[in-house]
Protein backbone atom coordinates (compact mmCIF):
# COMPACT_ATOMS: atom_id res chain seq x y z
CA UNK A 1 0.00 0.00 0.00
CA UNK A 2 3.06 2.22 -0.54
CA UNK A 3 2.52 4.74 -3.13
CA UNK A 4 6.12 6.92 -4.23
CA UNK A 5 4.00 9.23 -6.41
CA UNK A 6 0.43 11.13 -6.08
CA UNK A 7 0.05 9.66 -10.03
CA UNK A 8 -0.37 6.28 -8.07
CA UNK A 9 -3.54 7.44 -6.56
CA UNK A 10 -6.99 6.04 -7.52
CA UNK A 11 -8.99 8.16 -5.96
CA UNK A 12 -9.20 11.54 -4.27
CA UNK A 13 -11.65 10.67 -1.33
CA UNK A 14 -11.26 8.95 1.81
CA UNK A 15 -12.32 8.98 5.31
CA UNK A 16 -9.72 10.08 6.93
CA UNK A 17 -6.54 11.60 5.48
CA UNK A 18 -3.52 11.44 7.86
CA UNK A 19 -0.96 14.21 7.16
CA UNK A 20 2.33 12.92 8.51
CA UNK A 21 3.42 9.30 8.48
CA UNK A 22 5.60 10.03 11.87
CA UNK A 23 5.34 8.26 15.03
CA UNK A 24 1.63 9.04 15.72
CA UNK A 25 0.18 9.23 12.47
CA UNK A 26 1.20 5.51 12.09
CA UNK A 27 -0.26 4.26 15.05
CA UNK A 28 -3.34 5.88 14.43
CA UNK A 29 -3.80 4.95 10.27
CA UNK A 30 -2.68 1.40 11.76
CA UNK A 31 -5.47 1.58 14.51
CA UNK A 32 -7.60 2.99 12.00
CA UNK A 33 -7.69 0.57 9.77
CA UNK A 34 -8.26 -2.35 11.82
CA UNK A 35 -11.98 -1.24 10.50
CA UNK A 36 -12.05 -2.80 6.93
CA UNK A 37 -14.97 0.01 6.32
CA UNK A 38 -13.09 2.88 6.68
CA UNK A 39 -10.52 4.26 3.81
CA UNK A 40 -7.59 5.81 5.01
CA UNK A 41 -4.99 8.02 3.46
CA UNK A 42 -1.41 8.68 5.25
CA UNK A 43 0.48 11.88 3.04
CA UNK A 44 4.16 11.48 4.42
CA UNK A 45 7.21 13.97 3.15
CA UNK A 46 10.24 11.45 2.99
CA UNK A 47 11.14 8.63 1.97
CA UNK A 48 9.87 5.12 2.43
CA UNK A 49 12.02 3.81 4.97
CA UNK A 50 12.20 0.12 3.61
CA UNK A 51 15.16 -0.98 2.88
CA UNK A 52 17.34 2.19 4.61
CA UNK A 53 20.09 0.36 6.40
CA UNK A 54 21.79 3.11 8.33
CA UNK A 55 18.20 3.76 10.06
CA UNK A 56 18.14 -0.03 11.16
CA UNK A 57 21.21 -0.11 12.84
CA UNK A 58 21.21 1.02 16.73
CA UNK A 59 24.07 2.12 17.40
CA UNK A 60 23.99 4.78 13.89
CA UNK A 61 21.15 6.80 15.35
CA UNK A 62 23.49 10.08 16.15
CA UNK A 63 24.71 9.82 12.24
CA UNK A 64 21.01 9.91 11.04
CA UNK A 65 20.86 13.81 11.55
CA UNK A 66 21.24 16.87 11.09
CA UNK A 67 22.51 16.92 7.01
CA UNK A 68 21.04 13.74 5.82
CA UNK A 69 18.14 12.63 3.26
CA UNK A 70 16.37 11.54 6.71
CA UNK A 71 16.43 14.91 8.21
CA UNK A 72 14.33 18.18 7.66
CA UNK A 73 17.71 19.73 8.13
CA UNK A 74 16.12 22.71 9.86
CA UNK A 75 18.12 25.22 12.76
CA UNK A 76 16.48 27.02 15.25
CA UNK A 77 16.44 30.57 15.21
CA UNK A 78 19.60 32.83 17.39
CA UNK A 79 19.35 31.49 20.92
CA UNK A 80 20.26 34.15 23.29
CA UNK A 81 20.61 31.89 26.19
CA UNK A 82 22.81 29.41 24.31
CA UNK A 83 25.09 32.24 23.90
CA UNK A 84 23.62 33.19 20.44
CA UNK A 85 24.44 29.85 19.13
CA UNK A 86 22.41 28.81 15.93
CA UNK A 87 21.59 25.40 16.71
CA UNK A 88 20.71 21.96 14.36
CA UNK A 89 16.67 21.06 15.39
CA UNK A 90 16.31 17.53 14.10
CA UNK A 91 12.88 16.04 13.19
CA UNK A 92 12.04 13.01 11.10
CA UNK A 93 11.74 13.43 7.23
CA UNK A 94 11.38 9.60 6.32
CA UNK A 95 8.17 6.94 6.70
CA UNK A 96 8.38 6.64 10.61
CA UNK A 97 9.12 9.75 11.50
CA UNK A 98 11.26 10.88 13.99
CA UNK A 99 10.76 6.99 15.21
CA UNK A 100 12.82 6.11 12.59
CA UNK A 101 15.70 8.44 13.65
CA UNK A 102 16.01 8.98 16.94
CA UNK A 103 18.08 7.18 19.61
CA UNK A 104 15.69 4.85 20.43
CA UNK A 105 15.46 5.33 24.80
CA UNK A 106 11.96 4.23 25.08
CA UNK A 107 9.75 5.00 28.09
CA UNK A 108 6.72 6.73 29.31
CA UNK A 109 7.36 9.08 31.99
CA UNK A 110 6.50 9.58 35.59
CA UNK A 111 2.52 8.75 36.55
CA UNK A 112 2.56 12.07 37.63
CA UNK A 113 2.87 13.80 34.07
CA UNK A 114 -0.30 12.10 33.15
CA UNK A 115 -2.28 12.61 36.02
CA UNK A 116 -1.57 16.62 35.23
CA UNK A 117 -2.75 15.88 32.25
CA UNK A 118 -5.64 14.42 32.84
CA UNK A 119 -5.94 17.95 35.10
CA UNK A 120 -5.07 20.62 32.50
CA UNK A 121 -7.50 19.02 29.55
CA UNK A 122 -10.30 17.90 32.35
CA UNK A 123 -10.54 14.82 31.26
CA UNK A 124 -9.62 11.85 33.47
CA UNK A 125 -9.02 9.38 31.24
CA UNK A 126 -5.88 11.07 30.17
CA UNK A 127 -4.40 10.02 33.59
CA UNK A 128 -1.96 7.11 33.96
CA UNK A 129 -5.00 4.98 35.62
CA UNK A 130 -6.69 4.90 32.32
CA UNK A 131 -3.72 5.66 29.72
CA UNK A 132 -1.73 2.61 31.45
CA UNK A 133 -3.78 0.00 29.46
CA UNK A 134 -2.12 1.20 26.02
CA UNK A 135 1.28 0.07 27.36
CA UNK A 136 0.16 -3.39 26.63
CA UNK A 137 -1.26 -2.84 23.17
CA UNK A 138 1.97 -0.64 22.01
CA UNK A 139 4.67 -2.98 23.80
CA UNK A 140 6.47 -6.29 23.14
CA UNK A 141 9.28 -6.83 25.47
CA UNK A 142 11.41 -9.45 23.65
CA UNK A 143 14.80 -10.54 25.09
CA UNK A 144 18.02 -8.71 24.75
CA UNK A 145 20.62 -9.71 21.33
CA UNK A 146 22.65 -11.22 23.77
CA UNK A 147 20.29 -13.18 25.54
CA UNK A 148 21.60 -12.28 29.02
CA UNK A 149 19.78 -12.63 32.20
CA UNK A 150 17.78 -9.37 32.48
CA UNK A 151 15.62 -10.25 35.60
CA UNK A 152 17.29 -7.26 37.87
CA UNK A 153 17.03 -4.80 35.08
CA UNK A 154 13.47 -4.55 34.25
CA UNK A 155 9.93 -5.29 35.60
CA UNK A 156 8.46 -7.65 33.98
CA UNK A 157 4.44 -7.16 35.31
CA UNK A 158 4.68 -3.77 34.52
CA UNK A 159 5.21 -4.25 30.27
CA UNK A 160 3.34 -5.73 27.16
CA UNK A 161 4.42 -8.59 26.16
CA UNK A 162 2.16 -9.06 22.20
CA UNK A 163 2.10 -4.95 21.70
CA UNK A 164 3.33 -3.70 18.39
CA UNK A 165 6.47 -2.23 18.79
CA UNK A 166 9.73 -4.46 20.67
CA UNK A 167 11.41 -2.93 23.08
CA UNK A 168 14.76 -4.65 24.51
CA UNK A 169 17.42 -4.33 27.62
CA UNK A 170 20.80 -3.69 26.31
CA UNK A 171 22.54 -6.30 24.20
CA UNK A 172 26.22 -6.24 24.86
CA UNK A 173 27.62 -5.69 27.59
CA UNK A 174 29.59 -2.00 28.20
CA UNK A 175 32.47 -1.46 29.21
CA UNK A 176 30.91 0.56 32.02
CA UNK A 177 27.87 -0.96 33.01
CA UNK A 178 29.44 -2.57 36.49
CA UNK A 179 30.86 0.79 37.25
CA UNK A 180 28.04 2.56 36.47
CA UNK A 181 26.39 0.12 39.17
CA UNK A 182 28.89 0.00 41.43
CA UNK A 183 28.39 4.00 41.68
CA UNK A 184 24.43 3.29 42.66
CA UNK A 185 26.14 1.40 45.61
CA UNK A 186 28.58 3.75 47.07
CA UNK A 187 26.67 7.03 46.44
CA UNK A 188 22.77 6.75 47.88
CA UNK A 189 22.33 10.54 46.10
CA UNK A 190 22.04 8.18 42.88
CA UNK A 191 20.04 4.95 44.00
CA UNK A 192 19.54 1.69 41.88
CA UNK A 193 15.93 1.31 39.99
CA UNK A 194 15.03 -1.85 38.43
CA UNK A 195 13.07 -0.48 35.80
CA UNK A 196 13.80 2.94 33.98
CA UNK A 197 10.21 2.77 32.31
CA UNK A 198 8.58 4.99 34.34
CA UNK A 199 4.53 4.76 34.47
CA UNK A 200 4.21 1.74 36.95
CA UNK A 201 7.71 2.40 37.96
CA UNK A 202 8.98 5.09 39.53
CA UNK A 203 10.69 7.45 37.05
CA UNK A 204 13.35 8.57 39.99
CA UNK A 205 16.88 6.21 40.03
CA UNK A 206 19.16 5.01 37.62
CA UNK A 207 18.92 1.71 36.12
CA UNK A 208 19.15 0.67 32.44
CA UNK A 209 18.10 1.98 29.30
CA UNK A 210 15.20 0.27 27.26
CA UNK A 211 15.21 0.65 23.62
CA UNK A 212 12.67 0.33 20.75
CA UNK A 213 14.54 -2.26 19.34
CA UNK A 214 14.44 -6.06 18.87
CA UNK A 215 17.17 -8.16 18.18
CA UNK A 216 19.78 -5.30 16.73
CA UNK A 217 17.61 -3.48 14.69
CA UNK A 218 15.57 -0.31 15.08
CA UNK A 219 11.53 -0.34 15.53
CA UNK A 220 10.14 2.33 14.55
CA UNK A 221 6.22 3.26 14.25
CA UNK A 222 7.14 2.03 10.58
CA UNK A 223 8.71 -1.18 10.95
CA UNK A 224 5.65 -1.85 13.58
CA UNK A 225 2.30 -0.61 13.57
CA UNK A 226 2.37 0.22 9.73
CA UNK A 227 3.52 -3.07 8.68
CA UNK A 228 1.16 -4.54 10.93
CA UNK A 229 -1.35 -2.67 8.74
CA UNK A 230 0.44 -2.44 5.49
CA UNK A 231 -1.22 -5.56 3.79
CA UNK A 232 -4.96 -3.71 4.68
CA UNK A 233 -6.70 -2.81 1.13
CA UNK A 234 -8.15 0.04 3.30
CA UNK A 235 -5.21 1.83 3.76
CA UNK A 236 -3.35 3.83 1.52
CA UNK A 237 0.24 4.95 2.20
CA UNK A 238 1.96 8.55 -0.23
CA UNK A 239 5.70 9.00 0.55
CA UNK A 240 7.47 11.72 -1.10
CA UNK A 241 4.58 13.88 -0.84
CA UNK A 242 4.55 17.43 0.92
CA UNK A 243 1.55 18.86 2.41
CA UNK A 244 0.91 22.24 2.05
CA UNK A 245 -2.25 23.60 3.25
CA UNK A 246 -5.60 22.41 4.49
CA UNK A 247 -8.47 24.18 2.09
CA UNK A 248 -11.58 25.35 4.32
CA UNK A 249 -14.14 22.95 2.67
CA UNK A 250 -17.55 24.29 4.37
CA UNK A 251 -19.09 25.09 7.74
CA UNK A 252 -20.55 22.57 9.91
CA UNK A 253 -24.14 22.69 11.14
CA UNK A 254 -23.04 25.18 13.72
CA UNK A 255 -20.67 27.57 11.60
CA UNK A 256 -17.46 26.26 12.64
CA UNK A 257 -15.15 26.39 9.22
CA UNK A 258 -14.29 22.64 8.15
CA UNK A 259 -11.33 21.85 6.93
CA UNK A 260 -11.45 18.42 4.95
CA UNK A 261 -9.46 19.48 1.70
CA UNK A 262 -5.57 18.65 1.81
CA UNK A 263 -3.79 20.71 -0.93
CA UNK A 264 -0.07 18.16 -1.56
CA UNK A 265 2.73 18.53 -4.12
CA UNK A 266 5.54 15.73 -4.89
CA UNK A 267 8.04 16.51 -2.60
CA UNK A 268 10.26 18.80 -4.35
CA UNK A 269 14.57 17.68 -4.62
CA UNK A 270 16.31 19.43 -2.16
CA UNK A 271 17.25 22.96 -4.24
CA UNK A 272 14.23 22.74 -6.62
CA UNK A 273 12.44 25.83 -5.87
CA UNK A 274 9.94 25.30 -8.39
CA UNK A 275 6.81 23.90 -6.96
CA UNK A 276 3.91 21.94 -8.70
CA UNK A 277 0.27 22.81 -8.96
CA UNK A 278 -1.10 21.56 -5.75
CA UNK A 279 -2.68 18.62 -5.78
CA UNK A 280 -6.42 18.34 -3.79
CA UNK A 281 -8.13 14.96 -1.32
CA UNK A 282 -10.76 14.94 0.59
CA UNK A 283 -11.68 13.62 3.84
CA UNK A 284 -15.16 12.54 4.31
CA UNK A 285 -15.38 12.38 8.45
CA UNK A 286 -11.69 13.99 9.51
CA UNK A 287 -8.46 15.03 8.37
CA UNK A 288 -5.69 14.26 11.20
CA UNK A 289 -2.74 16.43 11.59
CA UNK A 290 0.18 14.20 12.29
CA UNK A 291 2.97 16.12 10.89
CA UNK A 292 5.17 16.58 14.62
CA UNK A 293 5.35 19.89 16.41
CA UNK A 294 6.79 22.11 14.16
CA UNK A 295 5.37 20.61 11.10
CA UNK A 296 1.39 20.37 12.32
CA UNK A 297 2.20 24.05 13.68
CA UNK A 298 3.20 25.56 10.16
CA UNK A 299 0.36 23.80 8.73
CA UNK A 300 -2.11 24.94 11.00
CA UNK A 301 -0.65 28.87 10.03
CA UNK A 302 -0.54 28.05 6.84
CA UNK A 303 -4.05 27.22 6.26
CA UNK A 304 -5.12 30.52 8.51
CA UNK A 305 -5.44 28.74 11.86
CA UNK A 306 -3.34 30.94 14.51
CA UNK A 307 -2.65 34.57 15.74
CA UNK A 308 -4.40 36.69 12.82
CA UNK A 309 -1.85 39.61 13.74
CA UNK A 310 1.48 37.26 12.24
CA UNK A 311 -0.71 35.81 9.66
CA UNK A 312 -1.96 39.49 8.49
CA UNK A 313 1.78 40.10 8.40
CA UNK A 314 2.72 37.42 5.94
CA UNK A 315 -0.68 38.08 3.92
CA UNK A 316 -2.46 34.74 5.25
CA UNK A 317 -6.22 35.18 5.45
CA UNK A 318 -7.11 34.28 8.87
CA UNK A 319 -9.76 31.10 9.28
CA UNK A 320 -9.58 30.73 12.99
CA UNK A 321 -8.08 33.59 15.49
CA UNK A 322 -5.87 31.69 18.12
CA UNK A 323 -2.94 33.28 19.54
CA UNK A 324 -1.67 29.98 21.15
CA UNK A 325 -1.24 28.12 17.58
CA UNK A 326 2.69 28.29 17.98
CA UNK A 327 3.23 29.76 21.73
CA UNK A 328 4.67 27.54 24.11
CA UNK A 329 7.17 25.79 22.59
CA UNK A 330 9.28 23.65 25.21
CA UNK A 331 11.73 20.88 24.86
CA UNK A 332 14.40 19.35 26.71
CA UNK A 333 18.08 21.03 26.83
CA UNK A 334 21.11 18.59 27.23
CA UNK A 335 24.61 19.11 27.44
CA UNK A 336 27.40 16.82 26.66
CA UNK A 337 29.78 16.47 29.76
CA UNK A 338 32.74 15.09 27.86
CA UNK A 339 35.22 13.12 30.24
CA UNK A 340 38.90 11.78 29.42
CA UNK A 341 39.40 8.26 30.28
CA UNK A 342 41.72 5.34 30.49
CA UNK A 343 40.41 2.22 29.74
CA UNK A 344 38.11 0.45 26.54
CA UNK A 345 35.45 3.30 24.93
CA UNK A 346 33.62 2.40 22.31
CA UNK A 347 35.48 5.18 20.55
CA UNK A 348 37.28 2.67 17.67
CA UNK A 349 33.75 2.82 16.30
CA UNK A 350 34.23 6.49 15.49
CA UNK A 351 37.57 6.39 14.38
CA UNK A 352 38.97 3.31 13.38
CA UNK A 353 37.96 2.07 9.92
CA UNK A 354 39.43 -1.94 10.90
CA UNK A 355 36.98 -1.80 14.23
CA UNK A 356 34.45 0.22 11.95
CA UNK A 357 34.63 -2.40 8.87
CA UNK A 358 34.43 -5.64 11.52
CA UNK A 359 31.55 -4.55 13.25
CA UNK A 360 29.72 -3.55 10.52
CA UNK A 361 30.96 -6.73 9.41
CA UNK A 362 28.92 -8.60 12.48
CA UNK A 363 26.45 -6.41 12.56
CA UNK A 364 25.26 -7.69 8.97
CA UNK A 365 25.93 -11.34 9.39
CA UNK A 366 24.28 -11.56 12.55
CA UNK A 367 22.98 -8.45 14.42
CA UNK A 368 25.32 -8.47 17.19
CA UNK A 369 28.32 -6.55 18.16
CA UNK A 370 28.33 -3.02 19.61
CA UNK A 371 26.07 -1.96 16.67
CA UNK A 372 22.92 -3.54 17.46
CA UNK A 373 23.23 -1.07 20.80
CA UNK A 374 22.15 1.89 21.29
CA UNK A 375 24.36 4.16 22.32
CA UNK A 376 23.78 4.12 26.11
CA UNK A 377 23.50 1.12 28.40
CA UNK A 378 22.40 2.88 31.74
CA UNK A 379 20.36 6.48 32.49
CA UNK A 380 18.60 8.16 35.70
CA UNK A 381 16.25 10.59 36.56
CA UNK A 382 16.33 12.82 39.60
CA UNK A 383 15.17 15.92 42.09
CA UNK A 384 16.63 19.01 43.07
CA UNK A 385 16.77 18.49 46.70
CA UNK A 386 14.01 19.83 48.29
CA UNK A 387 15.61 23.18 50.16
CA UNK A 388 17.08 24.18 46.83
CA UNK A 389 17.62 27.88 46.86
CA UNK A 390 15.82 28.14 43.17
CA UNK A 391 12.19 26.65 45.12
CA UNK A 392 12.66 30.63 46.56
CA UNK A 393 11.87 32.09 43.59
CA UNK A 394 10.13 29.46 41.56
CA UNK A 395 7.55 27.24 41.96
CA UNK A 396 9.01 23.14 41.43
CA UNK A 397 7.87 23.02 37.70
CA UNK A 398 7.77 19.06 37.63
CA UNK A 399 4.57 17.10 37.39
CA UNK A 400 4.49 16.12 41.17
CA UNK A 401 6.64 15.32 43.95
CA UNK A 402 7.71 11.86 42.13
CA UNK A 403 9.00 13.39 39.07
CA UNK A 404 11.86 14.70 38.14
CA UNK A 405 13.76 17.42 37.43
CA UNK A 406 17.30 16.76 35.63
CA UNK A 407 18.98 13.34 34.08
CA UNK A 408 21.69 11.73 33.56
CA UNK A 409 22.63 9.86 30.39
CA UNK A 410 26.21 7.29 30.42
CA UNK A 411 27.93 6.93 26.97
CA UNK A 412 30.97 5.14 26.40
CA UNK A 413 32.05 6.81 23.44
CA UNK A 414 32.48 10.44 22.43
CA UNK A 415 29.18 12.15 21.96
CA UNK A 416 29.52 15.58 21.69
CA UNK A 417 27.15 16.20 18.56
CA UNK A 418 29.02 20.20 18.13
CA UNK A 419 32.46 18.43 17.60
CA UNK A 420 34.17 15.30 15.71
CA UNK A 421 35.95 12.57 18.15
CA UNK A 422 39.59 14.43 18.81
CA UNK A 423 42.42 11.72 16.74
CA UNK A 424 44.11 10.30 20.38
CA UNK A 425 42.58 9.56 23.91
CA UNK A 426 39.43 7.87 24.94
CA UNK A 427 36.55 9.48 26.10
CA UNK A 428 33.06 8.65 28.03
CA UNK A 429 30.53 11.46 27.69
CA UNK A 430 27.92 12.09 30.13
CA UNK A 431 25.34 13.80 29.14
CA UNK A 432 23.01 15.65 31.68
CA UNK A 433 19.24 17.28 30.80
CA UNK A 434 16.72 19.32 32.30
CA UNK A 435 13.61 17.37 31.96
CA UNK A 436 11.21 19.95 33.75
CA UNK A 437 12.10 23.15 31.58
CA UNK A 438 10.42 26.47 32.43
CA UNK A 439 11.70 28.46 29.23
CA UNK A 440 8.91 28.87 26.85
CA UNK A 441 9.78 29.57 23.05
CA UNK A 442 7.83 29.87 19.81
CA UNK A 443 6.97 28.48 16.05
CA UNK A 444 6.52 31.21 13.79
CA UNK A 445 6.50 30.98 9.58
CA UNK A 446 8.65 33.42 7.78
CA UNK A 447 6.60 34.35 5.42
CA UNK A 448 3.60 32.21 3.25
CA UNK A 449 5.33 29.81 1.50
CA UNK A 450 5.20 26.26 2.54
CA UNK A 451 8.68 25.18 1.73
CA UNK A 452 10.62 27.87 4.01
CA UNK A 453 11.28 26.06 7.30
CA UNK A 454 9.21 28.55 10.34
CA UNK A 455 11.19 30.06 12.71
CA UNK A 456 12.13 27.79 15.76
CA UNK A 457 12.30 29.00 18.53
CA UNK A 458 12.54 26.84 22.08
CA UNK A 459 13.96 29.63 23.76
CA UNK A 460 16.70 27.62 25.31
CA UNK A 461 17.76 28.58 28.69
CA UNK A 462 16.39 31.84 29.00
CA UNK A 463 15.06 30.83 32.86
CA UNK A 464 16.82 31.09 36.21
CA UNK A 465 15.26 27.78 37.08
CA UNK A 466 16.56 26.09 33.68
CA UNK A 467 20.33 26.99 34.45
CA UNK A 468 20.12 26.48 37.90
CA UNK A 469 19.14 22.73 37.06
CA UNK A 470 21.41 22.48 34.42
CA UNK A 471 24.43 24.13 36.80
CA UNK A 472 23.34 21.44 39.24
CA UNK A 473 23.33 18.21 37.21
CA UNK A 474 26.78 19.02 36.08
CA UNK A 475 27.79 19.32 39.36
CA UNK A 476 26.23 15.91 40.28
CA UNK A 477 28.02 14.11 36.79
CA UNK A 478 30.86 15.45 38.52
CA UNK A 479 30.55 14.26 41.81
CA UNK A 480 29.00 10.88 40.19
CA UNK A 481 32.35 10.30 38.40
CA UNK A 482 34.68 10.89 41.43
CA UNK A 483 33.15 7.62 43.36
CA UNK A 484 35.46 5.09 44.11
CA UNK A 485 34.15 2.96 41.12
CA UNK A 486 36.03 5.73 38.61
CA UNK A 487 39.17 6.45 39.90
CA UNK A 488 41.17 3.63 37.72
CA UNK A 489 39.27 5.37 35.08
CA UNK A 490 38.04 8.60 34.42
CA UNK A 491 41.52 11.17 33.85
CA UNK A 492 39.43 14.41 33.99
CA UNK A 493 36.68 16.14 32.49
CA UNK A 494 37.43 17.23 29.05
CA UNK A 495 37.05 20.77 27.39
CA UNK A 496 36.08 24.27 28.20
CA UNK A 497 35.56 25.35 31.56
CA UNK A 498 36.61 21.98 32.78
CA UNK A 499 40.05 22.44 31.77
CA UNK A 500 40.87 24.89 33.73
CA UNK A 501 39.55 23.37 36.58
CA UNK A 502 37.50 26.24 37.61
CA UNK A 503 34.16 25.12 38.59
CA UNK A 504 32.06 27.65 39.93
CA UNK A 505 28.41 28.76 39.58
CA UNK A 506 29.23 31.25 36.84
CA UNK A 507 32.08 29.17 34.65
CA UNK A 508 29.42 26.49 34.89
CA UNK A 509 26.64 28.59 33.49
CA UNK A 510 29.02 29.82 31.16
CA UNK A 511 29.93 26.02 29.83
CA UNK A 512 26.10 25.37 29.99
CA UNK A 513 25.36 28.18 27.72
CA UNK A 514 28.14 27.30 25.28
CA UNK A 515 27.22 23.53 24.96
CA UNK A 516 23.67 22.58 25.61
CA UNK A 517 22.01 21.74 22.51
CA UNK A 518 18.23 20.03 22.03
CA UNK A 519 16.82 16.74 23.56
CA UNK A 520 14.73 17.00 19.69
CA UNK A 521 11.87 16.49 22.03
CA UNK A 522 9.53 19.54 21.27
CA UNK A 523 6.01 19.70 22.29
CA UNK A 524 3.48 22.03 23.35
CA UNK A 525 2.68 24.83 19.94
CA UNK A 526 -1.15 22.85 19.52
CA UNK A 527 -1.81 22.68 23.44
CA UNK A 528 -4.66 20.43 24.84
CA UNK A 529 -6.94 22.12 27.12
CA UNK A 530 -10.07 21.69 28.48
CA UNK A 531 -13.81 22.09 26.43
CA UNK A 532 -14.75 25.65 26.99
CA UNK A 533 -11.38 26.81 28.23
CA UNK A 534 -9.79 30.50 26.94
CA UNK A 535 -6.81 28.89 26.31
CA UNK A 536 -4.82 26.02 24.11
CA UNK A 537 -5.38 24.37 20.34
CA UNK A 538 -7.05 21.41 20.72
CA UNK A 539 -9.92 20.23 23.12
CA UNK A 540 -9.65 17.27 25.05
CA UNK A 541 -10.93 14.36 22.03
CA UNK A 542 -7.95 16.67 20.05
CA UNK A 543 -10.42 18.30 18.03
CA UNK A 544 -8.94 21.43 16.76
CA UNK A 545 -10.86 24.55 18.95
CA UNK A 546 -13.31 26.57 16.54
CA UNK A 547 -12.83 24.18 13.63
CA UNK A 548 -14.66 21.03 12.05
CA UNK A 549 -13.60 18.29 10.86
CA UNK A 550 -9.67 18.68 12.00
CA UNK A 551 -7.73 16.74 14.94
CA UNK A 552 -4.24 16.65 15.78
CA UNK A 553 -2.49 13.36 16.92
CA UNK A 554 1.35 13.90 17.67
CA UNK A 555 3.41 15.58 20.16
CA UNK A 556 2.14 19.27 19.38
CA UNK A 557 -0.54 18.85 21.88
CA UNK A 558 1.40 18.50 24.87
CA UNK A 559 0.36 20.83 27.35
CA UNK A 560 3.90 20.91 28.73
CA UNK A 561 6.83 19.03 28.41
CA UNK A 562 6.40 15.26 29.60
CA UNK A 563 9.85 14.24 32.01
CA UNK A 564 11.43 12.08 29.99
CA UNK A 565 11.91 10.79 26.44
CA UNK A 566 8.78 11.53 24.10
CA UNK A 567 8.27 9.08 22.26
CA UNK A 568 6.87 6.53 24.54
CA UNK A 569 4.38 9.15 25.83
CA UNK A 570 3.49 9.81 22.09
CA UNK A 571 2.71 6.19 21.01
CA UNK A 572 0.78 5.95 23.97
CA UNK A 573 -1.38 8.82 23.45
CA UNK A 574 -1.78 8.02 19.83
CA UNK A 575 -3.04 4.79 20.85
CA UNK A 576 -5.48 6.18 23.29
CA UNK A 577 -6.26 9.64 20.25
CA UNK A 578 -7.30 6.31 17.84
CA UNK A 579 -9.54 4.96 20.02
CA UNK A 580 -11.76 8.34 20.33
CA UNK A 581 -11.24 8.59 16.65
CA UNK A 582 -13.23 5.22 16.23
CA UNK A 583 -15.60 5.93 19.22
CA UNK A 584 -16.71 9.11 17.55
CA UNK A 585 -17.18 7.54 13.76
C1 LIG B 1 17.30 12.93 16.44
C2 LIG B 1 16.20 12.62 17.41
C3 LIG B 1 16.49 11.82 18.51
C4 LIG B 1 15.49 11.52 19.43
N1 LIG B 1 15.74 10.60 20.40
C5 LIG B 1 14.71 10.13 21.15
C6 LIG B 1 14.90 9.02 22.01
O1 LIG B 1 15.97 8.40 22.07
N2 LIG B 1 13.83 8.60 22.74
C7 LIG B 1 12.62 9.24 22.69
O2 LIG B 1 11.71 8.84 23.42
N3 LIG B 1 12.41 10.28 21.86
C8 LIG B 1 13.42 10.72 21.07
N4 LIG B 1 13.20 11.73 20.18
C9 LIG B 1 11.87 12.38 20.17
C10 LIG B 1 10.76 11.50 19.61
O3 LIG B 1 11.24 10.72 18.55
C11 LIG B 1 9.60 12.42 19.16
O4 LIG B 1 9.09 13.11 20.29
C12 LIG B 1 8.43 11.69 18.52
O5 LIG B 1 8.88 10.72 17.62
C13 LIG B 1 7.54 12.70 17.83
O6 LIG B 1 6.48 12.04 17.18
P1 LIG B 1 5.46 12.84 16.28
O7 LIG B 1 4.47 11.86 15.75
O8 LIG B 1 4.97 14.01 17.03
O9 LIG B 1 6.33 13.45 15.08
P2 LIG B 1 7.27 12.70 13.98
O10 LIG B 1 7.54 11.31 14.39
O11 LIG B 1 8.41 13.59 13.76
O12 LIG B 1 6.33 12.63 12.71
C14 LIG B 1 5.98 13.73 11.91
C15 LIG B 1 5.93 13.24 10.47
O13 LIG B 1 5.24 14.19 9.68
C16 LIG B 1 5.92 14.37 8.46
N5 LIG B 1 5.58 15.71 7.97
C17 LIG B 1 5.86 16.90 8.55
N6 LIG B 1 5.36 17.90 7.82
C18 LIG B 1 4.75 17.33 6.76
C19 LIG B 1 4.05 17.85 5.64
N7 LIG B 1 3.88 19.17 5.44
N8 LIG B 1 3.55 16.98 4.72
C20 LIG B 1 3.70 15.65 4.89
N9 LIG B 1 4.37 15.10 5.92
C21 LIG B 1 4.87 15.93 6.85
C22 LIG B 1 7.39 14.23 8.84
O14 LIG B 1 8.20 13.97 7.73
C23 LIG B 1 7.32 13.09 9.85
O15 LIG B 1 7.42 11.83 9.22
C24 LIG B 1 14.18 12.07 19.26
C25 LIG B 1 13.89 12.88 18.17
C26 LIG B 1 14.89 13.14 17.24
C27 LIG B 1 14.56 14.00 16.05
Amino acid sequence: VILTQPSQLTTNTFDYIIVGGGTAGLVVASRLSENSSFSILVIEAGINDHGEVPLQIPFNAPTLAPKTIYDWNTTTTEQVGLAQRIIPYARGHVLGGSSSINFLFHQYCAADDWNRLGTISGDAQWSWGHIRQYVSKHERMVAPVDGHDTSDQFVPSTHGTSGEVSISLPGSNNSIDSRVFATTQQLAEFPYTPDTSGGDNTLLGLGFLQSSSSGGVRSSSSTTYLAAANSRPNLTVLVNATVIQLIQSGNSSTGAPSFRTVHFVASPAPGNLTVDTPIVVNARKEVILSAGTVGTTQLLQLSGIGNSSDLGHIRINTIINNPDVGNNLIDHPLIPNVFEVTGSTLDGLLRDPTIQNASMTQWLQNKTGPLANSVANNYGFFRLPANSSIFETTPDPASGSKSPHWEIIFSNVWFDPGFAIPATRLFMTVVTAVVSPTSRGTIKLRNNDPFQPPMVDPGFMTTDFDIFAARESIKAALRFVAAPAWTDYVVAPFGSIFAVGVTNDTTIETYVRGQAGSAFHPVGTAAMSAFGASNGVVNPDLTVKGADGLRIVDASVFPFIPSCHTQGPVYLLAERASDIIKAAA
